[in-house]
């Protein structure tokens, strides 16, 4: 398990919350940034994360802002990522089992580090259900094929 992390200034200090929780539970990552507090937009950040998903050389990614909404919206752009914006553990087990999310978003402003933990370690410890699932799933593969731009 390679994980990618990244998020603008909304979500960095919950990010560093999230790296040493992935380090304590021996969980190989690669931090994409932000590294301070400074305002960054949040698109330059989900961007790198998510071609690093793609590309296979992580096998998921962690984004997180203020909202978790915008820097999923971003790393949804990319054929093959599927970010689900998860704030509880019930959603963050099923992104995984229905969806077979390959990004988790969440928001700073949001939730606290705890429950994001909570929701950090079952998302990274639940497998995609397939069966069913999966048909749907590659409906979705089908929809990127769609695209006419
Ligand atoms: O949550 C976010 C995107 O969905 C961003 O973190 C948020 O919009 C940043 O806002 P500001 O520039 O006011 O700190």
């Amino acid at each position: 398990m390679k994980v990618a992390i990244g998020s603008d200034h909304g979500g960095f200090r919950l990010k560093e919350e999230i790296k040493k929780f992935l380090t304590e539970e021996n969980i190989e990552f690669k931090d994409f940034g932000t590294y301070s507090e400074d305002a960054v937009d949040y698109p330059d950040i989900s961007y790198p994360v998510a071609k690093a998903v793609q590309k296979g050389e992580y096998t998921r990614g962690i984004l997180i802002c203020g909202t978790g909404i915008g820097i999923g919206i971003a790393a949804n752009k990319l054929p093959g990522i599927r970010a689900a914006l998860c704030h509880d553990t019930f959603s963050a087990r099923a992104s995984r089992e229905h969806n077979d999310a390959n990004i988790l978003t969440m928001g700073e402003r949001v939730i606290g580090p705890g429950l994001a933990k909570d929701i950090v370690k079952i998302w990274l410890s639940t497998e995609f259900a397939g069966g069913r699932h999966l048909r749907r799933v590659q409906k979705i593969c089908q929809l990127e094929e769609k695209r006419d731009y």
